[in-house]
């Protein structure tokens, strides 16, 4: 925590050009020092907090225009106004003493370069938030990671790498012609680690996104980037699971083969940047391997998803975005799930299922008979109906303009069952009725001790309708197949990241971390009772923080 000095009530406003200057959070209407005249006070009106615009323009500082135009959305789909801020932050209720280390939320923070717009939440510029607790109380802040993608986007003043849905448009043909060479090497692709951060087990704090290139190693005390996580095998690719499985004792990824549909199944020790090939899955669907945002293990097993949500090779070449981006939709290819032997690289099951969409898988676990031998393998995941439009629905367009509207398509716990005796067939049904949580679901998290072991608890977001957008918390129960939900109304909360009591025994015995981004265009800091699911403090910031996607925990040293 050496960065961030405990002063109460007392943050700094950081310029991009690093100005500092400072904020008295308690009286903000009160006036504070101009940094090197970077930025001049405005009174915004429909905020109760003083809004920052730049008097001279630092490159991805919009201006006041610019800032009202886009203030006209909820704050959950506005670029954060400034690169980097830090302060303490005043807290309601009571944080517990025992929580004490640091939960770091990655997620899009900035979606528009000059004047021009982003389409998708998926291609926002990496913005990590860091919340250090201690002693009951709480520094807060936020900075962009400095990705080769945002620096060179705010050095050329336009997209220069392609993201989830924006491509940059080439000046001439040859321009073009280079282009798909870069494309094909990977140059072009984004290194923008906007999607997740994880600790890896000795210590290092990667932030990461689905292009390889975009592992990038952070400070969690300042939040700084630190540089490029090199992969020193050369097992090449430029894709991965954007969501790896990571353990005190292993770092755990997929390697979708686009070239010869298939995946590699790899692994990685702490202190290595080498992984190693645990195995190989071919695809038994074409033309391409499934997407694979995510994947889940038990505790022998890593099984792997192949969903008929595909990557599409023409799709990637094109300028325009699709209705489904870089994938394609194929139901014809059929679905499946592969279960791997993590020590032997076996496959020792591989099964239609139903047609499925899902981005995050929760957990699975080991079904063992009354002789303890495994018979099947369970794998839950928040799971939309098999339906694609969720893709489309994440479009900034749709999120800002549809407020109030019930267009949230919806979700479901989708539990998979495996079978372990050679069945062709698995099953995919609804583990709870989707009503207890409103239809809607994703985001989700677990005790992180329960991984791959049977369990009980699964933390979300799900659907208070009508809604656009995720808008609760949901705790679900999957023995008593019950939710219990938490919903302040305008209010989006970002993933529910659980974080257990230490010396605890119950599941549920822990804390439950989330960001909230107000209409109104406030944000808080929010905790909830692992167990009860009740309010147990909250701190707000003094700005409006942006939808962010996945965190992690880092535990005081
Ligand atoms: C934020 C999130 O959840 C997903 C981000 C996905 C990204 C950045 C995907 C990038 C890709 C390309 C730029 C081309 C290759 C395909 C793909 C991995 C989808
Ligand atoms: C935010 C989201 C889906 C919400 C739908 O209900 C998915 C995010 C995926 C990337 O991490
Ligand atoms: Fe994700």
């Amino acid at each position: 925590m050496a960065s961030f000095a405990f002063s109460a009530g007392v943050g700094r406003y950081i310029s991009p050009s690093n100005a500092m200057v400072s904020v008295n959070c308690e009286n903000r209407s009160e006036g504070f020092s101009l940094g090197e005249g970077i930025f001049a006070r405005k009174r915004d009106p429909r905020y109760s907090v003083i809004t920052k615009v730049a008097t001279q323009a630092p490159t991805m500082v919009p201006s006041l225009e610019k800032e009202l135009a886009i203030d006209r959305n909820h704050v959950a789909w506005t670029s954060v106004r400034q690169e980097r801020w830090e302060g303490e932050l005043a807290v309601q209720g009571e944080i517990p003493l025992w929580l004490s280390g640091t939960y770091l939320r990655n997620g899009p923070g900035l979606w528009h370069i000059e004047n021009y717009n982003f389409r998708h939440l998926f291609d926002g510029y990496a913005m990590l938030v860091g919340l250090h607790f201690e002693n009951g109380r709480l520094i807060a802040g936020h900075r962009q990671i400095q990705s080769e993608a945002y620096k060179a986007a705010k050095k050329n003043n336009k997209l220069c790498y392609r993201e989830f849905s924006e491509v940059p448009k080439p000046d001439n043909f040859l321009a073009y012609v280079g282009e798909l060479a870069n494309l094909f090497s990977g140059v072009s692709l984004t290194d923008n680690a906007n999607t997740g951060v994880v600790r890896l087990g000795d210590g290092r704090v990667v932030c990461l996104t689905e292009t390889q290139k975009g592992s990038i190693v952070v400070d969690p005390d300042t939040l700084e980037t630190l540089g490029k996580f090199q992969y020193s095998d050369s097992l090449g690719g430029l894709i991965h699971s954007a969501h790896p499985i990571v353990t005190d004792t292993e770092f755990l990824t997929l390697l979708p083969d686009l070239l010869k549909p298939g995946y590699l199944v790899v692994r990685m020790e702490p202190g290595s940047n080498e992984r190693k090939v645990i195995g190989r899955v071919d695809c038994r669907g074409g033309p391409a391997p499934g997407w694979v945002h995510s994947f889940p293990v038990t505790e022998h097993y890593v099984v792997v998803p192949e969903m008929p949500l595909r990557y599409c090779a023409q799709n990637l070449l094109r300028a325009e975005p699709t209705p489904l981006y870089k994938f394609e939709w194929h139901p014809d290819s059929k679905g499946f799930m592969h279960v791997m032997c993590k020590a032997s690289g076996k496959i020792v099951a591989s099964v239609e299922v139903p047609l499925y969409v899902t981005f995050h898988f929760i957990n699975a676990y080991e079904e063992k008979d009354e002789d303890g031998r495994v018979t099947a393998v369970i794998a839950d995941c928040c799971e939309h109906n098999a339906d694609t439009s969720i893709l489309e629905k994440l479009k900034l367009q749709n999120l800002r303009s549809s407020m109030g509207e019930d267009v949230l398509p919806d979700a479901r716990v989708g539990r998979f069952v495996i079978p372990l005796d050679g069945s062709p067939y698995g099953k995919l049904e609804a583990a709870l009725d989707p009503e207890e949580h409103g239809k809607g679901m994703d985001m989700c998290s677990i005790n992180p001790a329960y991984l791959g072991k049977k369990y009980r608890y699964a933390y979300a977001c799900g659907a208070e309708r009508p809604c656009n957008f995720p808008n609760t918390l949901t705790k679900i129960d999957l023995f008593d197949k019950k939710a219990k939900n938490w919903y302040e109304e305008g209010a989006v909360p970002s993933e529910p990241f659980f974080v257990a009591r230490p010396g605890a025994t119950e599941e549920d015995d822990g804390v439950v971390i989330s960001m909230v981004s107000e209409k109104n265009g406030d944000g808080y800091a929010l905790l909830l009772d692992g167990s009860t699911f009740e309010e147990i403090a909250r701190a707000k910031f003094p700005y409006g923080l942006p939808y962010g996607l996945h965190g992690c925990w880092v535990p005081k040293k």
